[in-house]
Order: structure tokens, then C-alpha cells, then sequence
């Protein structure tokens, strides 16, 4: 495997992938579920021994399609699961809608923002894991409001023990490393306490690392970094 991919080699590695025949977006997606869940337990042990209770924030692209798959393999192996869906599924890529699909028959999908309202009540849950499937390489704009909310409490570590970012953490550029900046940022907080980013303790990635992995912001918000392969 290569050691660093940009985001758009990493679209037409699999694109080239998936138009041969070898495998499927489908195949891609079940197969980067799986590394992810692996990757926790190498991790972390001792939640493989104790199966606890997760949080899984999903977004509108195939990102939130890999935390669908996450899901349901964790509830196989006995984990409770909130699902937060960010936007509309009915707008879900044709590879996250299959992937929702099968999570579906396991169990339900609240709006993002029930767990909003979550974290606003005085003790709010303290989830054993909170898995952050929002963004991916897809990411083109600052997040939006009632996730940079939920990300600002997580930095004071309101809302779970461990955090476990998907491909990145949500809000940094893969191939840059920056954090994305709504205009209406504050400037004197730094991007995990405005919740302009996902602080993970683990990021789990995908055939190669990303530039953003390893630049500007990144190290400091992907904590430990995975590299996983998926058969590409
Ligand atoms: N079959 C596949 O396509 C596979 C995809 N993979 C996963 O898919 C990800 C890439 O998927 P996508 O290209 O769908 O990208 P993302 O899942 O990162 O998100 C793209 C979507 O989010 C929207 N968006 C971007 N920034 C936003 C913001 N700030 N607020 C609201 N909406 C925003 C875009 O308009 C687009 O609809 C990878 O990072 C990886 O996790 C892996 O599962 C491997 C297989
Ligand atoms: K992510």
C-alpha cells in the first residue's frame, strides 16, 4: 500500500477498482466497516471484553454509509447503539442507502438533533464510544451548527469516553490539513473548543494515509492513526 494518497487518487484508486469488476462500492463500504471495528478492538481491548453503549454520528455521504455498517457489526456483537443521522436519508448516496438499509432492520435512526437536546439536559449520557461517520474526503464546507455544538462539548469530554473518527475526523481537510472556518467562528477559541472539528482519540483510515493526516491540524485531531486496508 502506498503511504500517503491525496483525496482525489483515493477516488480514482477506487473508481478503477470498481470499474474492473474486482469489487463493488458495496464490497468497499462492508469492508471499511469492518477494518474500522477491528481497529477499535486492537485499540481498545477491553471494549471487545465488555460491550458498552455508542454513539454513531452519520453523514449525508458514503462516510455515513461506513458508520451504518459499524453499527450494525457492533450490535452483532452486543453493543447498544444511538444512531444521529446528519440531514436527510432519503438523500443518501446509492452505497450508504444499502448500507442504512440492512442498519435499519437492526434498529432505529434519530435526527441529530435529539442528541442536540441530549447534551443540553444537566447529566447527558456518557457514551463508551462516540463514533464520528459525518465527513469524510467529501467534506467541502464548514460543518454545520448543531454538529460544531455537539463536537464542543465532546472536547470537554461531556458526551463520551472515547472517540473513534472515521477516515478523519469530521471538519479537517483530508488533503489539507486545515480546519474549515464558518465566518462566524469565534477567533480567540481553538478549533476543538468551537467544535469546528472532531477531537478523536483513534482515526481510522482507509488503503493509505491522507495529507490532512498528517498536516496542519490533523495530527492534533486524529489522535492514534490506523491505516486499514480494504482490498485495494
Ligand atoms: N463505496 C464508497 O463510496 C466508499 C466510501 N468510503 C467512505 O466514503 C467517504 C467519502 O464519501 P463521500 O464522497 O460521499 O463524502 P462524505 O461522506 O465525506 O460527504 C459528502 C457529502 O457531504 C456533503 N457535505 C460536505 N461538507 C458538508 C458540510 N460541511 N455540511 C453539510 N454537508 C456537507 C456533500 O455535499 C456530500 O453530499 C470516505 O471518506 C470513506 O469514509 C469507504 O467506505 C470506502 C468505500
Ligand atoms: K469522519
Amino acid at each position: 500500500m502506498p503511504q500517503i494518497v491525496t483525496t482525489a487518487q483515493m477516488r480514482a484508486i477506487e473508481q478503477t477498482a470498481i470499474a474492473s469488476g474486482r469489487v463493488s462500492g458495496p464490497a468497499l463500504m462492508e469492508r471499511a466497516g469492518a477494518g474500522a471495528v477491528e481497529a477499535l478492538f486492537e485499540t481498545w481491548p477491553d471494549l471487545a471484553a465488555a460491550p458498552g453503549r455508542a454513539a454513531v454520528l452519520c453523514g449525508p455521504g458514503n462516510n455515513g454509509g461506513d458508520g451504518y455498517v459499524i453499527a450494525r457489526l457492533l450490535r452483532a456483537r452486543g453493543w447498544y447503539l444511538d444512531i444521529f443521522h446528519i440531514g436527510d436519508v432519503r438523500r443518501l448516496p446509492p452505497d450508504a442507502a444499502q448500507a442504512y438499509g440492512l442498519w435499519r432492520a437492526c434498529g432505529k435512526v434519530h435526527s441529530l438533533h435529539t442528541l442536540t437536546r441530549i447534551i443540553r439536559k444537566a447529566a447527558p449520557p456518557r457514551y463508551a464510544l462516540l463514533i464520528d461517520a459525518g465527513f469524510g474526503i467529501g467534506l467541502s464546507r464548514p460543518l454545520p451548527e448543531p454538529l460544531r455544538a455537539i463536537f464542543a462539548a465532546q472536547s470537554r469530554r461531556a458526551l463520551a469516553r472515547r472517540v473513534v473518527a472515521i477516515d478523519i475526523p469530521s471538519g479537517l481537510d483530508a488533503d489539507t490539513g486545515a480546519v474549515l472556518q464558518p465566518v462566524d467562528a469565534p477567533m480567540d477559541e481553538a478549533p476543538a473548543c468551537a467544535g469546528l472539528a472532531c477531537t478523536a482519540d483513534l482515526t481510522v483510515t482507509f488503503h493509505a494515509a491522507k495529507p490532512g493526516h498528517l498536516r496542519g491540524a490533523g495530527p492534533g485531531l486524529c489522535g492514534k492513526l490506523v491505516v486499514k486496508s480494504i482490498g485495494l
